[in-house]
């Protein structure tokens, strides 16, 4: 949406509210949600162009000014395997820490934790997979072994007071080894969440789930892991990321990550596109009557920003419909 005013965000604002439905007939639904924005992670760490450090952090700044209360701020990982997070621990001493917004960081072995814990890191997450084709790529390393390098920074984190997050990959598919099943992405779970992760983010990494399988897997999950502690984290490659999350919802789900703009995708997932754009989650939110406590037009304002920075189309429906309005 490179260079385009945006005229009444504020009118779109109201819209979702005067839309709100009735939430009786949908079954359970959370009064409130926490979204965890991973636009400045997981939305740009695939950009060719290396984005210059000042805009991430104002990109940061401005997501906290609309009131994420998690914002995912970048990772630790090899700048060898992932270049454009190499300026890490510019971007975590960079940004401003607001009160009450957690800016957690991806460790993925104790060398990226030590250098987080370096540059001020708070919170880190680990992330493993699923799929073992998927964590060798991704990781190189099998899941078994992927647990024991987990281990060693969940370890260290007990000793520094540090809470750790912790994702699972492929959950509804991978695009090495095609489908997941339910019971392999419970086992991964259960596994990550009695190590001590406090919170187990699902990841749909390509984008190929419907709510049917969404349903089948978080029921397999839920058995394992309590859902206050599970959130979801949908990819709309195929365009399914809201109604996938709205599932999750409807199951008791009540965290969801989302990218502003719908950035996104990751290097070894080839063809996953964006993730869920936090304003049209937010958006709908709104419209179920659910707090985030996410201001909108902010919200929109930082899309624009870092849209016309990479010289690309909004993929947020909500953002391109107001600009038509
Ligand atoms: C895990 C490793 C490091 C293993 O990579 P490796 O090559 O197997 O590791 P190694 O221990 O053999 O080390 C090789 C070299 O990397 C260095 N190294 C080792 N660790 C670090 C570190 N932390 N920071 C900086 N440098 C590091 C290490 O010092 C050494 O340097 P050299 O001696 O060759 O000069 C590598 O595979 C890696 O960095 N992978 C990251 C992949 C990644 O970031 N993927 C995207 C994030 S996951 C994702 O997007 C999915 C998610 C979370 O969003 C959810 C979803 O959608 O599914």
């Amino acid at each position: 949406m490179a260079g385009i005013r945006r005229m009444v965000p504020r009118r779109l604002v109201s819209l979702a509210s005067l839309r709100a439905v009735s939430t009786s007939s949908m079954g359970m639904l959370p009064k409130q949600v926490k979204i965890v924005e991973v636009g400045p992670r997981d939305g740009l760490q695939n950009e060719k162009n290396v984005v210059p450090t000042s805009v991430k952090i104002k990109l940061i700044d401005m997501l906290s000014e609309a009131g994420l209360p998690v914002i995912e701020a970048t990772s630790f990982v090899s700048p060898k395997w992932v270049p454009q997070m190499a300026d890490h621990t510019e971007v975590l001493k960079g940004i401003q820490k607001f009160p009450g917004i957690n800016y957690p960081v991806l460790t993925p072995n104790l060398k990226g934790f030590e250098a987080a814990v370096a540059a001020g890191a708070k919170e880190v997450s680990v992330f493993g997979a699923a799929s073992e084709l998927f964590s060798k790529k991704n990781i190189n390393c099998s899941i078994e072994e992927s647990f024991q390098r987990m281990g060693g920074v969940l370890e260290a984190a007990r000793a520094a007071g540090i809470p750790v997050r912790g994702y699972v990959s492929c959950v509804l598919g991978c695009p090495y080894e095609g489908k997941i099943s339910p019971a392999k992405v419970a086992e991964v779970s259960k596994k990550l969440y009695s190590m001590g992760c406090y919170e187990i983010s699902l990841g749909d990494t390509i984008g190929v789930g419907t709510p049917g399988l969404m349903k089948d897997m978080l029921s397999a999950v839920m058995h394992e892991v309590p859902v206050a502690a599970l959130a979801v984290h949908c990819h709309d490659t195929y365009g399914q990321a809201l109604a996938n999350t709205l599932m999750a919802l409807q199951m008791g789900v009540s965290v969801v990550d989302a990218s502003v703009a719908g950035l996104g995708g990751c290097p070894y997932a080839q063809g996953a596109s964006g993730n869920l754009a936090t304003e049209d989650l937010v958006y709908m939110l709104s419209g179920l009557g659910i707090h985030t406590g996410v201001n909108l037009q902010k919200l929109l304002e930082a899309g624009d920003f870092i849209c016309q920075v990479l010289n690309r189309k909004t993929s947020s429906k909500v953002a391109q419909a107001s600009c038509r309005l």
